[in-house]
């Protein structure tokens, strides 16, 4: 019997180099990692969060435009999205109207979407424009890391108790059994 009320899938996109990585590795084990070198294809963590009963699944996806056929198949179970840009990378801001577009197209549609790691305040005008929730965070400082999950997996709570996520047992992630325990129980007290 596993310990936990709630199992949410969380899933990192966006561009190759704008630090998923680092900033799953900051949640999931506390540090920065030095030298990290790019994802290939989908990495998997799992973390307990200091919400009672909840557990996060995270995929830290590939941003090689290579691995996109491989990473695409991650989204549709996905609960949220973590769509990160990185700052210094023209390029990656430039590229978020593709990935709302890949958002829409492979992913279920009442997936939660944050946008991440983006302290421009164009950026912050993108991510209204869209309805979108919103964070500026930075993994090397530990900024808002812990946030950003704790956020997402109380706002997935509030969603699943108002049922509005869907039963994801018809679409699990590739690899998968059916024996994923998603959305177990309704309570976190
Ligand atoms: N200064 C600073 N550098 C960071 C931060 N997060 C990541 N980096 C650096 O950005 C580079 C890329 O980080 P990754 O986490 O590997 O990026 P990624 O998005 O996972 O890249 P792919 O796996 O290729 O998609 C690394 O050299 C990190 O050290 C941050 O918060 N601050």
């Amino acid at each position: 019997m596993e310990d936990y009320d709630y199992l949410f899938k969380i899933v990192l996109i966006g561009n190759a180099g704008v630090g998923k990585t680092c900033l799953v590795r900051r949640f999931t084990q506390g540090l920065f990692p030095p030298g990290q070198g790019a994802t290939i294809g989908v990495d998997f963590m799992i973390k307990t969060v200091e919400i009672k009963g909840v557990k996060v699944k995270i995929w830290d996806t590939a941003g090689q435009e290579r691995f996109r056929s491989i990473t695409q198949s991650y989204y549709r179970s996905a609960n949220a999205l973590i769509l990160t840009y990185d700052i210094t990378c023209e390029e990656s801001f430039r590229c978020l109207p593709e990935w709302l577009r890949e958002i829409e197209q492979y992913a279920n549609s009442q997936v939660l979407t944050i946008l991440v790691e983006v302290h421009q305040q164009r950026a912050e005008e993108f991510a209204e424009a869209q309805s979108m929730l919103y964070l500026e965070t930075s993994a090397k400082e530990s900024d808002n890391v812990e946030k950003l999950f704790l956020d997402l997996a109380c706002q997935l709570i509030r969603e699943a108790k108002q049922n509005t996520l869907d039963n994801n047992e018809s679409s699990p992630m590739p690899g998968e059994g059916k024996n994923i325990n998603y959305l177990s129980c309704c309570s976190t007290n």
